[in-house]
């Protein structure tokens, strides 16, 4: 589909560990750049996410790899891998000014899921982040739903107001990358899980395994 010239330029940042990438992400980027008002989606691998201080269990590289299996030219998709070159611990609000600062014209709507909401209070100066960016929520299968009151500490009721209004709608996909990771140490199937590009990838570089 071609995007009308005259809508209002804006990015969807979809942000994650993606160790590994799963089709619950596919589904999620995909329902945003549907029902978004966004000519894009960036995808931003995260070195180290700042609640998971132990960090991935792929490399940079393997996840990244594995991302640019999935979504490499497809049209609406980007790769941004400006907090896999920072390395160290990705904070969302560093990410958000950097891409403010390429994209200074853009709304910048920032996709998670309802887990990662509901951690929102413990995430690095979340009041700055809410001024660069609208969070746009799915709703994840084994969650509650989204209680967009952990926002209004930190953001005037206009922008909690434009939180809930961006809220994603799909079905929800009960895939976890934990789940697959276990999956692949008990030489369970993810091949419905993952791209089969991706499903080659973990198994010819034994990803996950604890053998
Ligand atoms: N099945 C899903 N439904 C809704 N949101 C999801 C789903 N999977 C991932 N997300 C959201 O996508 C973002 C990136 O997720 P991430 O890469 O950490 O995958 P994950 O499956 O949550 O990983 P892990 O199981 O290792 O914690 C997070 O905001 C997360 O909440
Ligand atoms: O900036 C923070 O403090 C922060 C805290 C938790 C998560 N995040 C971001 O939220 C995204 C999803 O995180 P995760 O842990 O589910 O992979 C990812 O881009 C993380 O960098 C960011």
């Amino acid at each position: 589909m071609t995007r009308p010239e005259t809508m209002s330029q804006a990015l969807g940042i979809f942000g994650g560990s993606f160790d590994p990438i799963h089709l619950g992400h596919l589904w999620i980027a995909e329902a945003a750049y549907e029902q978004l008002p966004i000519d894009q989606v960036r995808w931003v691998p995260a070195a180290t996410s700042p609640l998971k201080p132990f960090g991935p269990v792929a490399s940079n590289s393997q996840r990244l790899t594995m991302l640019r299996l999935a979504v490499s030219g497809q049209s609406g998709h980007r790769i941004e891998t400006y907090e896999l070159d920072r390395d160290g611990v990705s904070y969302t609000v560093d990410t958000l000014a950097y891409l403010r600062d390429q994209f200074p014209d853009h709304t910048l709507f920032f996709i998670i899921g309802a887990d990662s909401l509901a951690s929102f209070a413990q995430w690095k100066d979340p009041d700055r982040l809410l001024q660069m960016c609208t969070l746009a929520v799915v709703r994840r299968g084994g969650m509650p739903p989204p209680s967009y009151d952990i926002l209004q500490d930190f953001a005037s009721p206009e922008k909690v107001q434009a939180c809930r209004e961006a809220e994603i709608v799909m079905p929800q996909i009960e895939i976890s990358s934990r789940e697959l990771r276990r999956r692949v140490a008990r030489s369970q199937s993810i091949r419905f899980h993952v791209p089969h590009s991706v499903e080659a990838f973990i198994r010819n570089e034994n990803l996950y395994r604890q053998d």
